[in-house]
């Protein structure tokens, strides 16, 4: 085994089916360290499933799941390294807040503290309510509990399903900076979300699964680029779109004052501009547009049958 080469998380073609339900179906992917990666897929696509298999939670069918280079089963040493948040312990209601993370960590026979539970009892911000029962405590502050959790052993590897849920803005912020750090000490992060455009801020890399199968892996970046629509800053807008509506490729222009986006697959802006130039229309700047991870998900995920047979 060469460590160094392995991925912090792997999935290999991993398959999980509950009854009838393909929950995931030859799932492949990976998490390297210093990663964000953010999970994705409508409701039912499967990613707690994934999640599950990844810490042990449950065994695939088929397939595998390693973390740090090693096979992934209840109670692996491997998994002393991860921070998971998955349904959430449960936790003992009538102990207070730092009770039930006291408990949960003589789990790991380790002598208390964890190493880094002042962090995580900062980024918890729960004040003097730590030392309350948790049958008093909110969603949120269950939540946060959760959190600290999750986070106190100074995981290398985080797996968590879900986890702004029930934060306010500012925690979702303090939250998406402590996962930024963790990951810039060399961290491997799994995060799943509805909220697209929290992702989009935190993530690096993304997974995006439905039908319980794979539609794409990668780097968050080159996924927003769209290669073919183009924000051209002009001195007179209206003559630049009927130039451009000439132009052979030139599929939809939308003219805002000054500015002229215009769609145009296969067409490099270079062309674009020597058009517009050479009818006598003066082109101060040309952007290529990004999409936002919410158009690039509905788009990848609505005609789902098709992606999923991909
Ligand atoms: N323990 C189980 N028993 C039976 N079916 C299950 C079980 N766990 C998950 N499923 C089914 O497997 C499919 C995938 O569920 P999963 O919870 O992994 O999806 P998800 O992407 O996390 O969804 P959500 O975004 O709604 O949380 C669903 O159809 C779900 O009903």
């Amino acid at each position: 085994m060469e460590p160094s080469t392995d991925p912090m998380v792997r999935a290999r073609e991993l398959s999980k089916r509950y009854g009838r339900t393909q929950a995931v179906s030859e799932l492949g992917f990976a998490v390297e360290s210093g990663q964000i990666c953010g999970l994705l897929g409508p409701n039912g696509a499967g990613k707690t499933s994934t999640m599950r298999m990844l810490v042990g939670l449950s065994a695939p069918d088929t397939g595998s799941a390693e973390i740090l280079g090693s096979p992934v089963a209840l109670g692996a040493g491997v998994l002393r390294r991860v921070g998971v948040l998955i349904d959430g312990p449960a936790f003992v209601p009538h102990l207070s807040g730092l009770g039930n993370l006291r408990l949960l960590w003589s789990a790991t026979r380790r002598a208390w503290p964890p190493p880094a539970l002042a962090d995580a009892l900062d980024l918890a911000g729960l004040g003097p309510a730590i030392d309350r029962k948790v049958k008093g405590y909110s969603m949120g502050m269950k939540q946060r509990l959760m959190l600290a959790q999750a986070l106190m052993r100074a995981p290398d590897v985080l797996i968590l399903d879900e986890p702004a849920n029930g934060l306010d803005p500012a925690e979702v912020r303090a939250l998406r900076e402590h996962l930024a750090a963790l990951a810039r000490h060399g961290a491997a992060v799994l995060v799943s979300s509805h909220q697209l455009a929290e992702v989009q801020q935190l993530a690096t890399h993304i997974v995006v699964m439905n039908h319980g199968r794979l539609v794409t892996a990668g780097p968050l970046a080159g996924l927003l680029d769209d290669t073919s629509t183009y924000r051209v800053q002009v001195d007179d807008g209206e003559r630049a779109a009927t130039v451009l509506r000439r132009t052979a490729g030139a599929a939809t222009i939308t003219v805002r004052g000054g500015e002229v986006t215009v769609t145009a697959p296969g067409v490099p802006a270079r062309e674009l501009v020597h058009s517009l130039v050479t009818a006598g229309v003066g082109v101060t700047a040309v952007h290529q547009a990004s999409r936002s991870l919410e158009e690039v998900f509905l788009t990848m995920t609505r005609g789902d049958d098709d992606h999923a047979a991909r």
